[in-house]
Formats: structure tokens, sequence, C-alpha cells
């Protein structure tokens, strides 16, 4: 074959991933199907595949992504938000069909913030008459609109947003101004060229008093010819290091006056006088970030599951020095390091899946109970989701950067697809809630939990082991079999999150009987507060991925593949923080040897099953979008491949030859002679 018919992709799978495939102990599509959540739920999402994929546009997308130019990009990104509303509209989506779709079709698109945030917004803060006016032509696309609220002074604290909404009793409007430029809104998904309107969160001021953040509906833009409107001033922010399908927006507000009915009335009113009433607290204003936490977390496992499908199918037919000398070169998947590289993700996705499955469901419940007015599980609900979202974030942020450089020079190559899934990941620790600041919303929730139970109070949820009656405790670990226990493993973590969580109470306590004010006690622990509510979430994960896997209704070699990854992942995540497992003396020295050899071993029993276990994600090539991790395992020929669509190939001689390079060489071959 002529170097120039490289390119062409083989029909067949590549033999050495096929050979990974014979060796499955496990029925792949069984496993997706309780991936997926059933057998219809598998066909639903097939069929959805096929629809969106039987469009040229959508196949062309992931190709604008990798070789367009950031406008080329938007441009295409504003088609695909139009394609989705289209589709949305014709086929009558439910939210879950529509969540479905959004999973394939590589999240960012330019109007995303649309249904991500505006219309769950205006579900959750407008009443029921502004629902039957903002609700209707928002989910009509009559208006398209963003959700407003980070500020160039401030995305964390809330309190200190600077925008205000300032009632005219005489004429029954607010005037919403930004009155420095640290008030201007200021990242805002989007905001900068797409949106006609948003939901801006400004701080309340009536008859002369301050009432906190609250929601108003803004129009920004005109509807008949797209330009801002009078006294609106609103743009793209710049450049960012990912994230291209957003145009992330500023917005400066000069004296626009919005009608009464504008604010979002739910949670807190103003009547036509100036009178302020508040029906729930002010928290429940933060309605959508707590729905968005849900969505992130499940977004990380997206994220996690993908990039480990990538490292694990190039690593099973990337061949790279002897194991044997005798033998051809080894699979790169054969070296233990690469497993160690590897298997943590692809343990993490898995525990993300079922974590957050469950997470779904206790929001849907709650959420059910907020909507009637009980707000009685909000505070629990603002602890898990924030734990949730801060842990997952994290995790699969690292093991994403992991898996890259399991890819060696190639994962850094857009055609790779796990480069571009590094820089989308990394905002994502800092969206909807820094994870520093959402650890630390756990660790006050944990607090205060522990102050309950230790005044007698029997606690419930998720730090109901607070309040158990705690015996002297003693290492279910005596051997080396017993570190494979599931239930000793949650054990362990439930205890060390006890010792972290009930130290660091003990150490603030004791800051503040020793003189501390509260906040500089809180302020000297911080580190360890965040500490303890690692702590706390970790142990929530490994029970949550236990419990699911113990309940799991499904045939015996899956339960045995995931038994397997539910220890190795509880294992690992012990001796990665066995600093702290031994501080707490939950386990002894000659446990973390036991631990250590079993996390190898465990490497070994995995290792087997790792690309069907990636296979049951069942990723279509267009939504993975790799070079390197494609089904057929034509890894080679299709990066080559990927060289064509590159637009520094399409002339021979590139212009700059013309301009800059050739009078050099001629100058350089002229002094030569
Ligand atoms: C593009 C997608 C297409 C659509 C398809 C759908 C697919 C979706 C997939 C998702 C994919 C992801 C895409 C990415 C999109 C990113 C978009 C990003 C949007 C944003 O970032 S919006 C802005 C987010 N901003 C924040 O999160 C701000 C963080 N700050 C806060 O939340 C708060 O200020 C605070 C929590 C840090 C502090 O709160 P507060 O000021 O009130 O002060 P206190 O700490 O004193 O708290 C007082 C008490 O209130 C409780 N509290 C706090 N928050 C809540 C809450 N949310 N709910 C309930 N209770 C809450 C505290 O715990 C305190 O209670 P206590 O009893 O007094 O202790
Ligand atoms: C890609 C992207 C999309 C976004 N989309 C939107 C959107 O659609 N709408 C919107 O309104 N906003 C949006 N944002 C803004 C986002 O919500 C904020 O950036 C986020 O909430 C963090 O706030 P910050 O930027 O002010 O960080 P800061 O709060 O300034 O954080 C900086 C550092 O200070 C630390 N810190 C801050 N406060 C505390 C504290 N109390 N205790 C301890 N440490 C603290 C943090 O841990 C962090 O290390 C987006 C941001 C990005 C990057």
């Amino acid at each position: 074959m002529s170097y120039l018919e490289f390119g062409a992709i083989p029909l067949q799978v590549n033999p050495d991933l096929q050979e990974e495939r014979d060796q499955a102990s496990f029925h792949v599509t069984e496993l997706t199907h309780i991936i997926d959540g059933g057998a219809e739920k598998t066909q639903l999402r097939k069929r959805l595949e096929k629809l969106i994929y039987s469009d040229p546009d959508f196949r062309r997308f992931p190709d604008v992504r990798t070789f367009g130019t950031k406008s080329e990009f938007y441009g295409a990104s504003v088609l695909k938000s139009i394609k989705l509303f289209q589709l949305r509209k014709e086929h009558q989506w439910t939210d879950e069909e529509s969540d479905i779709v959004h999973s394939l079709v590589d999240h960012g698109h330019a109007l995303g913030l649309h249904h991500a945030m505006f219309i769950p917004a205006l579900e959750r803060l407008a009443t029921d008459e502004q629902k039957a006016k903002w609700l209707t032509i928002a989910k009509q696309y009559k208006i398209l609109g963003t959700y407003a609220q980070t500020e160039l002074g401030h995305g964390t604290y809330l309190q200190g947003l600077e925008t205000t909404a300032t009632y005219d009793p005489g004429t029954q409007e607010f005037i919403l101004n930004t009155p420095t430029i640290s008030a201007m809104k200021w990242w805002p998904g989007s905001l900068g060229k797409s949106s006609n309107y948003a939901i801006v969160l400004a701080t309340l001021i009536t008859r002369g008093k301050r009432h906190g953040m609250h929601p108003f509906v803004v129009q920004l833009r005109s509807l008949e010819d797209h330009q801002p409107l009078p006294g609106i001033k609103v743009g793209e922010i710049g450049a960012k290091m990912g994230t291209l399908s957003t145009d992330n927006g500023y917005l400066i507000l000069n004296n626009i006056r919005i009608l009464r009915e504008n604010m979002l009335m739910k949670n807190a009113q103003v009547s036509p006088d100036g009178t302020f009433t508040a029906s729930a607290p002010n928290q429940a204003n933060y309605a959508t970030m707590v729905l968005l936490r849900v969505r992130i977390s499940e977004f990380a496992y997206t994220n996690i599951s993908k990039a480990v499908t990538i490292g694990i199918r190039y690593s099973a037919v990337r061949r790279q020095s002897k194991l044997d000398p005798e033998e051809k070169e080894a699979k790169i998947l054969e070296y233990q390091t690469q497993q160690y590289k590897l298997f943590p993700g692809l343990a993490l996705a898995y525990a993300i899946l079922f974590s957050t499955k469950l997470l779904k469901k206790k929001y849907r419940e709650a959420q059910t109970e907020i909507m009637k007015g009980n707000l009685q599980s909000l505070p629990e609900l603002h602890c898990e989701t924030s734990g949730s979202k801060a842990f997952c974030t994290e995790h699969m942020l690292k093991e994403v950067e992991i898996i890259r450089q399991s890819c060696g020079g190639h994962g850094y190559l857009a055609a790779s697809g796990i480069g571009m899934m590094t820089s989308s990941s990394a905002p994502l620790v800092t969206v909807e809630g820094e994870n520093t600041v959402m650890y630390l919303q756990v660790a006050r929730y944990l607090l205060k939990r522990f102050s309950n139970a230790k005044s007698g109070e029997q606690i419930e949820g998720c730090t109901s082991y607070l309040s158990m009656n705690h015996a002297p405790y003693l290492c279910p670990f005596l051997s080396e079999k017993d570190c494979r226990n599931l239930s000793s493993l949650c054990d362990v973590y439930r205890y060390r999150a006890f010792i972290v969580i009930s130290r660091v109470v003990r150490t603030v306590q004791t800051d503040i009987k020793d003189g501390l004010p509260q906040h500089d006690a809180f302020n000297k622990n911080l580190v360890h507060l965040v500490r303890a509510a690692r702590a706390h979430c970790y142990f929530n994960v490994v029970k949550d991925f236990a419990e699911a896997v113990k309940e799991l209704d499904a045939s015996i070699q899956i339960c045995t593949v995931l038994i397997s990854l539910c220890c190795f992942f509880a294992v690992h995540g012990i001796v990665e923080n066995s600093g702290d497992f031994l501080q707490t003396q939950t386990i002894g020295v000659e446990q973390l040897k036991w631990l250590k050899n079993l996390q190898t071993s465990l490497l070994a029993e995995i290792r087997p099953n790792a690309v069907a276990l990636v296979d049951a994600f069942d990723y279509h090539d267009i939504t993975l979008t790799s070079a390197l991790g494609s089904y057929d395992g034509n890894a080679y020929e299709r990066l080559y491949q990927s060289t064509e669509k590159d637009s520094m190939n399409s002339q021979e001689v590139h212009s700059s030859y013309h301009t800059y390079l050739k009078p050099f060489i001629q100058e350089m071959n002229k002094a030569k002679l």
C-alpha cells in the first residue's frame, strides 16, 4: 500500500480490540441496560441517536469544534441550538428525552442556558400566573433566555451582589441598575450574543430598604433585529480555555424599567404600594442552582465515562515496548502502571453513575415537596447536592487529566477528543458553586447535625451515622480477604468520616472556648472543615455504589465484575488517602499493606473486562468524537484521516510562505552566495 492510501479505514474491528471483547466475562448489552435504566431506555436512547445522527449537521458539528475557528464554532453552535429546539418541538420531547439528546450531542450549544437554567428558574421561582405568561412563551421559543447572576466582583457571595432593582411605586415598575464596574454581570452563558431575555438576579430595594437577592425577568435585545434595547450594554467576555460553544457574556443595565410583575414572586412579593413580604426563606431563590448541581454531577459521569472509553480502547490497540523479550510488543493496557492510570477513572465512572441515580431520585422527591411549599428537606438537599457536585467534578477532572496523559503524545491532539474534554471539564469545579465553597456548605451542615446528634436528637438522612451509638471501633479487616468485604469497606469510610468530623468540631469548639470569635475559629480550621466534608462525601459515594451493586437485579457475571470494581473504588480511595485513615486509626499499618496488595490484585482482576466495561457505556462514535477511542479501534487510520480536516492542509503551500518565508529564504540564500 502506498503511504497516500494509509488513510483508508479498515472495515473490520482492530483485532487487538476484538480480542478484548472476546474475553469479556459478561454480556455488554445487559450492563448497558442497567446503565440506561432498563432495556426500553436503551431503545429510546438508540432511537434518539438515530434521529440526531441522520442529520448531516449533527454529524458535522464535532469537526467544526475540533478544526473550526471560534467564530465558526459559535455559528455552528447557534445552528445546533436551533435544530435541537425545532426537534424538541416537533417530537414533543419530554425533559428526559431532551436530556438524553443533550448527553449525545456534546453538551455545549449557544442557547444551552435556555433549557438548563432559564426555564428551570421560571418553573421554580415564578407564581402560577407568571408561569402562564413567561413559561409558555419560553417553551414556545418566542423568547430565548439565560440566567444572569454572577457579577465581575461577586460569584460566590450572593449577598454581595451589587446590581439593584429599586421599586418605584409611582409607576409600579422596578428600575434596574449596574451601579459600579464590579456590579456588571459577567460570565452568564448564552448572554453575550445569543439570548434576548434573562432572569437577572439583583438586590431588591423597596421603600428604601434592601431585601437581598431576587429574580427579575428582563428583556435584553429586540425581538425584531436582536439589537440590545436602550440602556443595555451586552457582549461576549472573550476567549476562554474551552467551552467555546457558549457565548459567556457581560451585561450593564442603565436605568432599565420593568413592570412590577417581572419580579418572579413565588418566594417573595412586592405589592403595588411597595410593601415587601417573604413567603419563604431567601435561600428558596437558590433553587435553580440546586437543580444544576444535580445535573453537573450527572455531567461529570458523562465526561469521565467518555474519557475512560477513549483511554481504555486506545490502550488496547496501542503497542509499545516489550514485556516479554520473546514476544511482540505489548498492548500498553498490559502494563500495571497503565491500569493504575485508567481503572480509578473507570471505577469512578460507575461510582458517579450509581450515586447520581440515587441523588436524582432524592432530588425529585424533595423537589415535589418544595414545590408544594414544604421546605423541610431543603437543608439536607442543599448539603447532598453541594457535596455531590464538588466530589464528582473534583474527582472527574483529576481522572480525566490522568487518562489524557495515559494516551501519551496523541492525547494532546484535538482529534483524540480527550484534550478538549479536559478543558471543557475544567470549569465544572467552579460553576454553580466553587467546589471549596460547596464543601464548606457541607461542613456547615455536618457541624449542625453533629451538635444535634450530641444533644440526643435522632438524625435521619445522609448524616444519620453521626447519631450512631459508636461502640469502641474495631477495624473489620483481620486479613487481606476481609478487605474485599463491601460492608466492611463502608464501615471504615463511615468511621473515618465520623472521626474527622468529630475532631474538627472539637477543635472549633475549643478555639471558641479559648476566646476566638466564631468566624475566626472557623477560618482557623477551614482546611480541616473541607477535609471533613470530603470524608463525608467519599463515604456517601462508596456507600451508594456498594448498595447499588448489592441491590442489583443482574446476572452473576455482572454482579461479580461490579463488586470487584466497587471494591477497587473503595480500596483505591483508602490507599490514596491513607494518611487520613491511619491518623484516624480506622486502619493500621498492617491493613494498609493488605489494602495495597489488594489494590494491585484488583487491577489484574478488572483487566480482562476493561474494554467490555467501557463498551457498556455504549457511546456512538460521533458522540465520542475521538480518533483514539472509536468502536473499531482503528486509531492510526483515524488520526491520519483527521489531518485532512485541518484547514492548514487545504493548501500545499501556506500563504505565509509568500509573505514571510519566501523572502527570508531568498535573502538567506543570497547572503550565502
Ligand atoms: C448547556 C446545557 C444544555 C441544556 C441541557 C441540559 C443538560 C444540563 C447538563 C448540565 C451541564 C452543565 C453545563 C454547565 C452550565 C454551567 C452554567 C453555570 C451557571 C452558573 O454558574 S450560575 C451561578 C452559580 N452561582 C453559585 O452557585 C453561587 C454560589 N454561592 C451560593 O450558593 C451561596 O452564596 C452560598 C451557598 C455560598 C452562601 O449562601 P448565603 O449567601 O445564603 O450564606 P450562608 O452561607 O450564610 O447561608 C445561609 C443559609 O442558607 C443555606 N443555604 C445556602 N445555599 C442554599 C441552597 N441552595 N439551598 C438551601 N439552603 C441554602 C446555608 O446552608 C445556610 O443555612 P444555615 O442553616 O444558616 O446554616
Ligand atoms: C464557564 C463558566 C460558565 C458560567 N456560567 C454562568 C452562568 O450561566 N450564570 C452565572 O450567573 N454565572 C456563571 N458562571 C459564574 C460562576 O458561577 C462563578 O464563577 C462561580 O460561582 C465562582 O464564583 P467566582 O468566580 O466569584 O469565584 P470566587 O468566589 O472569587 O473564588 C475564587 C477563590 O476564592 C475562594 N473563596 C471564595 N469565597 C470563599 C469562602 N467563602 N470561603 C473560602 N474560600 C472562598 C474559592 O474557593 C476560590 O478558590 C460561569 C462561570 C464559568 C467559568
